[in-house]
């Protein structure tokens, strides 16, 4: 496919979305996040769709920091079905919600364990109808009632252990539910729920839903834009950590606000790294938003002056996934 250049500036219709739940320290990673958008220069702003457990101390203080907080309600799998489920996921059905957000044309979804180490704007400028995102990792222990667990096949590597022929066509691409670029919008909202209405949960609770549910459009897009940490010892060959713009603390043990070094794989220098990355960032004030609403002001204002124009090349490869590749603005 030949590379399709778009140049973009300011446009109000976009945003990026995360999603709290309860009165835990989850806030300290939407906190992390939103400081590390604006580290990143983040033309968008970030939403966090609070469910109503979320106190109002940590909605303040998420306004504090400059995140723009929308209440929603709970979605919960049908009843008398969610032993299927594993507990600690069935929360996570309530991103669902997020489609209804349609003053946005264009949002891009990252769970509050992530971090943006890089400015990922450009991923606004995908075409749309389609749905993006990462492929996920089969190769932990969590996978291990899945099929490709137990025979060894990942998607990251499909070469190394061929899907059976006697085991039928290999399982469609299978992405990390963890960020994603979508569409807001209230036709394609109803349709999710209705449709769960009558899928039974299965382990990955909304991921496996929603895997299912955008599965004709569903395009990958490269590791770099949701590093799952697991990919770092079970695919090295595949990941350039210079590269990596978005990082995903979904590995056991790994969420820096909780992190001991103790658990399986903690104690290697790239991981010890990367929690360090986003300690700089959570605690780094210049990055509140206090200090910087000025900046931002003047962005929407004139744009050009901030260097904001962007200019995006897209182009698919033979494995049909998606390279967008950010260009900076020149300096005449
Ligand atoms: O108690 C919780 C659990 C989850 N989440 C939100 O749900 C997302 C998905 O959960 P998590 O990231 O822990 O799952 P993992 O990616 O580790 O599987 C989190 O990033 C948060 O945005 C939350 O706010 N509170
Ligand atoms: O509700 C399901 C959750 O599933 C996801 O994580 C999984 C996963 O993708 C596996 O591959 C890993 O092995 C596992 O540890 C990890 O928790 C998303 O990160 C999260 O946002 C959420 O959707
Ligand atoms: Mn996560």
């Amino acid at each position: 496919m030949s590379p399709n250049v778009i140049v973009s500036g300011n446009n109000p219709n976009r945003a990026y979305v995360t999603f709290l739940a309860g009165n835990g320290d989850y806030v300290k990673g939407v906190v992390g996040l939103a400081k590390g958008l604006r580290k990143a220069k983040s033309l968008y702003p970030l939403v966090v769709a609070v469910l109503p457990d979320v106190p109002c101390d940590h909605r303040e203080i998420l306004r504090f920091q400059g995140c723009i907080v929308r209440e929603i309600e709970s979605v919960y799998p049908p009843e008398n079905q969610t032993q299927f489920a594993m507990a600690y996921y069935v929360i996570n059905y309530s991103k669902l919600r997020i489609w209804e957000f349609v003053e946005y044309e264009k949002m891009i979804y990252l769970d509050g364990d992530i971090q943006v180490m890089d400015n990922i704007d450009h991923l606004f400028e995908l075409e749309d109808g389609y749905f993006y995102a990462v492929m996920d990792c089969f190769c932990e222990k969590t996978w291990s009632n899945s099929p490709q667990y137990k025979i060894g096949y990942c998607q990251q590597c499909p070469e190394k252990t061929k899907w059976p022929v006697g085991m039928g066509s290999a399982p469609p691409r299978y992405f990390n539910a963890g960020m994603f670029v979508y569409q807001p919008c209230l036709f394609t909202y109803c349709r999710l729920l209705e449709t769960l209405k009558v899928t039974p949960p299965t382990s990955f609770a909304e991921q496996d839903f929603l895997n299912m549910f955008f599965r004709d459009i569903y395009k990958p897009i490269p590791p770099t834009y949701n590093l799952v940490l697991a990919l770092l010892w079970r695919h090295p060959e595949n990941i350039d950590l210079d590269q990596v713009k978005v990082v995903h603390y979904c590995a056991a043990g790994s969420k820096p606000w909780r992190y001991t070094g103790k658990e399986e794989n903690m104690d290697r220098e790239d991981i010890k790294l990367l929690v360090k990355k986003w300690w700089d960032i959570y605690e780094d004030e210049s990055l509140d938003y206090k200090n910087n609403n000025l900046i931002t002001t003047a962005a929407i204002d004139e744009p050009e002056k901030l260097g904001s124009l962007v200019s995006t090349t897209l182009s698919e490869d033979d494995d049909g996934v998606v390279n967008p590749q950010w260009t900076a603005p020149s300096a005449a």
